[in-house]
């Protein structure tokens, strides 16, 4: 499988990072200007860097997974006007539409993907949205390849972009949170190193306790929540300072409805 990333920034770096946990680098080639950060990234990688379209689009790829700012991705896009037309392209822009992509690459299939930055440890969440023409072959290649980075959620195209702003923005906001409560932590008294080793660990754990269980986040707070405990404390008081409906409103203001 030879698989293309165009953009070895944030998210491109991140996929690069999980790719190379699990296949040989010289499978993977990267297109990206002229730039020694992308460069001491290749050292680090050991994938193929390309600065220019033409040879990159060349390399008979599987797949190209689009990961260049989503301003400039259907014009990026077109410069690989010529590839291959089995080529799936895969577009990780956010709030880019199939239809958009196709018009740079109207004869390749499409899959839209918002991914998360846990690719880069192979445990991202991918909502992924398939064209609706594309062939069963085109699929499996696409599966093949994101699946290697975690896990691949399915959306309709309408429901891409709120699976998105959770799944994809979220890692932020988890970040907020435990940076916040690392400062508490500090200020009650622990060392930094081990509140953010506490507090990852526990994230962690919480993530992996509700996927396993299925329960729901109320029910798994329910459990910690004693009678007359600590624990009931705290939520009261995350209640009093808005703390759920400032959640509410950062994801309706990622996802634009705000
Ligand atoms: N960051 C995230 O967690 C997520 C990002 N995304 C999507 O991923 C995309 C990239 O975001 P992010 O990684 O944060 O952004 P970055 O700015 O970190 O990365 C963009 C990369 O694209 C490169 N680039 C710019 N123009 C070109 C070009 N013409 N040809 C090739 N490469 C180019 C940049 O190179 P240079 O630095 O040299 O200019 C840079 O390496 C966006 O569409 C975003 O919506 C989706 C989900 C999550
Ligand atoms: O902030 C952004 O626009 C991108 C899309 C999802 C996460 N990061």
């Amino acid at each position: 499988m030879k698989i293309g990333v165009l953009g070895a920034g944030n998210m491109g770096g991140a996929i690069l990072q999980g790719l190379v946990n699990k296949v040989d680098p010289s499978s993977l080639f990267v297109l990206n200007p002229v730039n020694p950060r992308v460069s001491e990234l290749q050292k680090k990688l050991g994938f193929q860097l390309f600065n220019e379209p033409t040879a990159f689009k060349s390399q008979q790829l599987d797949v190209v997974i689009a990961t260049v700012p989503a301003p400039v991705t259907v014009t990026v896009l077109k410069q690989l006007n010529g590839i291959n037309p089995e080529t799936v392209i895969i577009s990780a822009a956010g709030g880019i539409r199939i239809k958009e992509v196709k018009t740079a690459l109207p004869n390749n299939p499409v899959v839209a993907i918002i991914p998360n930055t846990p690719v880069a440890i192979n445990q991202g969440t991918i909502a992924t949205t398939f064209e609706q023409q594309i062939n069963e072959q085109s699929k499996q290649t696409a599966n093949q390849v994101l699946s290697l980075l975690g896990d691949v959620i399915i959306a309709s195209e309408p429901k891409l972009g709120i699976m998105g702003t959770v799944g994809g923005c979220g890692p932020a906001f988890v970040d907020v949170f435990m940076d916040a409560m690392a400062d508490a932590a500090v200020e009650e008294g622990l060392d930094r190193k081990t509140a953010y080793q506490v507090i990852a660990s526990m994230v962690a754990g919480s993530g992996k306790l509700a996927f396993n269980t299925g329960k729901t986040p109320a029910d798994l707070k329910d459990q910690v929540t004693s009678p007359g405990g600590t624990t009931i404390k705290g939520v009261t008081e995350l209640e009093a300072n808005g703390f759920r409906n400032a959640i509410i409103k950062a994801i309706k203001s990622s996802n634009g409805s705000m």
